[in-house]
């Protein structure tokens, strides 16, 4: 669960759509909340930097964060085309996502380069969203101990009480079919929940082809989910809150 103990649902639209059709997504989004039944979730969207400024009037009171897909470490400064944690803060967002796999793989990120991400995040009073998980599919120890050294090298010298997202997303299930299996997401969750135990306000949230009916089949092993594709479908998300206000009302 998240820090207020609800379910916390994140969607990244990465670079899928324009910036018309993201309004149009969020003026959908900010509407279908309005909707829903008083269910206890938390859910943060994670535009593109240039639709940033759209999601925070458009979802403006309808309590969903915004965030955004990466950061520069630095505060300030000579950094041509970059973006730093306290403008992200000014301009609204709440989160923001580091060392997505996308970015490790295409944009050379590194463990360093992440690390010091983190830091520059929470030092602006942002919440990191850390993505983690193994390339290669696996058995469940193995991701475990990839995501341990990834996470080992991004939290160095963070204050272990600092609020914190951590997305497990297995490479190999980011852009599939289908999500991991449901018993490896808890096997995987199970292991990576007593590494971070020294960072009790860190969620552990699932992504990587997350839908519908997934939440379901997790069994409270992690907080809640991270979605890409699936949630393009404002029907699919609204499904999946009401998903996630049952696995809250089955925790209490
Ligand atoms: O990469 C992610 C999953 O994307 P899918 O399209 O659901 O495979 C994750 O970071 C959420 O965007």
């Amino acid at each position: 669960m998240s820090g207020t103990g609800s379910p916390l649902i994140g969607v990244s639209l990465k670079m899928y759509m324009g910036l018309e059709r993201t309004r149009g997504w969020m003026t959908e989004l900010a509407a279908m909340v309005g909707t829903l039944p008083l269910i206890p979730y938390e859910l943060f969207v994670i535009p593109s930097f240039l639709s940033i400024g759209d999601a925070v009037r458009i979802l403006d009171n309808t309590g969903v964060g915004v965030g955004a897909q990466d950061v520069f470490w630095e505060d300030s400064g000579a950094y041509t085309g970059e973006v730093s944690a306290p403008m992200l803060a000014e301009a609204g967002c709440s989160y923001v996502e580091i060392g997505h796999a996308e970015r490790r793989a295409l944009f050379g990120e590194t463990d360093a380069d992440v690390a010091l991400k983190v830091k520059a995040s929470v030092r602006a009073g942002l919440v990191p969203v850390l993505c983690v998980g193994e390339v290669v599919e696996g058995d469940p120890g193995a991701a475990v101990d990839a995501c341990a050294l990834q996470l080992d090298a991004a939290l160095d010298g963070i204050p272990s009480d600092s609020d914190l997202v951590i997305a497990y997303e297995p490479v190999w299930a980011i852009g599939a079919q289908q999500p991991a299996s449901p018993p490896f997401i808890r096997d995987v969750a199970r292991g990576l929940r007593q590494h971070l135990a020294s960072f009790p306000n860190a969620s552990l949230i699932y992504g990587g082809s997350a839908g519908p009916g997934l939440l379901g089949k997790l069994e409270g092993t992690v907080d809640g989910l991270f979605l890409g594709r699936f949630a393009h479908d404002i029907g699919a998300l609204h499904d999946v809150l009401m998903e996630a206000g049952l696995a809250a009302n089955n925790c209490e």
